[in-house]
C-alpha cells in the first residue's frame, strides 16, 4: 500500500519549518500519522532540509516501529513521535524543533508562561516544562524515555493536550502537535513565537504577571470556534 500522499505531506511540512526559520542544519523533525493505515510519516535522520524530497520520508508501522516503506533511516527521534501518537491519540502530526527561545526555556527548565492573548490564543495556559530526564532514562532507550516522560508531565500535572498542543522537553528543546501535520507546524511556530515574547517581556518587565483565567478561559473558547467566543455576548 502506497502512502505518497501522507509522504508528500509531511515532507513539504518539514520544509515548512525552514520557511518559517524555527530549523537550521539537520535539527529537529515532522512526523504525521495514518492511523486507519497504521503507519507514521517522518524525516529521514541526518538529511538536510534542502535536498529534501517526499521519497525520502520514511514510513513506519505505528505498533512496531519498523520501517515499512523507504530507503532511508527514520529520524532519531522516531521513538518519541510514536510514544506521542500513542499517548495521546487524537493527534494527527508532530513537529520537533530546536527553536532558539523555545530551546532557552527548555535549558533553563522554566514553563513558558502565559502572558498574554497571543500565547493564550494556542496554549490554554503556560506551556510545560518537563523535568529532567533521570540516568537511567538517558542510559536507556532515551527517546523513547523522552516520549514517556512527556505524556508522565501531561498526566500528572492534569493537562490535555488538545489544549496545550506543546511541550519543553528540559535540556533538550519543543515538541509540538496538532490535529494534523500542518496544524502540528502551525503550533510549533507559535510556541516559538510565544517563547520569545515571554522572554522579551520579561526583559522589559522582570514582574510580569500571566493573564487571569477570566481572559485565558475567553481566549480558550475562541480557538475552540467563533460559536464558542461570539456566541458569548461578544458585541
Ligand atoms: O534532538 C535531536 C538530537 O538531539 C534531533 O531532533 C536532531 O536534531 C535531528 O535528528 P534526526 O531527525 O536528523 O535524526
Amino acid at each position: 500500500m502506497s502512502h505518497d500522499a501522507l509522504r508528500e505531506q509531511v515532507c513539504q511540512a518539514n520544509l515548512d519549518l525552514v520557511k518559517a526559520g524555527l530549523v537550521i542544519l539537520t535539527w529537529g523533525n515532522v512526523s504525521g500519522v495514518d492511523r486507519d493505515a497504521g503507519v507514521m510519516a517522518i524525516k529521514p535522520s541526518g538529511v538536510a532540509y534542502d535536498a529534501l524530497r517526499p521519497e525520502d520520508i520514511v514510513v513506519v508501522s505505528l505498533d512496531t516501529g519498523d520501517v515499512v516503506e523507504g530507503s532511508l533511516r527514520p529520524s532519531s527521534d522516531t521513538p518519541t513521535h510514536l510514544v506521542l501518537y500513542r499517548e495521546f491519540p487524537r493527534i494527527g502530526g508532530v513537529a520537533h524543533t530546536h527553536s532558539a527561545a523555545a530551546v532557552s526555556w527548555a535549558q533553563a527548565e522554566r514553563d513558558v508562561p502565559c502572558f498574554g492573548t497571543t500565547h493564550a490564543d494556542h496554549f490554554r495556559g503556560c506551556v510545560p516544562v518537563t523535568r529532567r530526564m533521570r540516568a537511567d532514562e538517558i542510559r536507556g532507550a532515551y527517546e523513547h524515555n523522552t516520549g514517556l516522560l512527556i505524556a508522565e508531565s501531561f498526566r500528572e500535572r492534569g493537562l490535555d493536550p488538545s489544549d496545550v498542543p506543546g511541550v519543553l522537553v528540559a535540556g533538550h528543546g519543543p515538541f509540538a502537535w496538532g490535529h494534523d501535520v500542518p496544524n502540528a507546524v502551525e503550533n510549533a511556530v507559535a510556541l516559538e513565537a510565544t517563547a520569545r515574547m515571554a522572554l522579551d517581556t520579561l526583559r522589559i518587565n522582570p514582574d510580569a504577571r500571566a493573564i487571569d483565567d477570566t481572559l485565558l478561559e475567553r481566549h480558550h473558547r475562541r480557538k475552540h470556534g467563533a460559536e464558542a467566543y461570539y456566541g458569548q455576548g461578544k458585541a
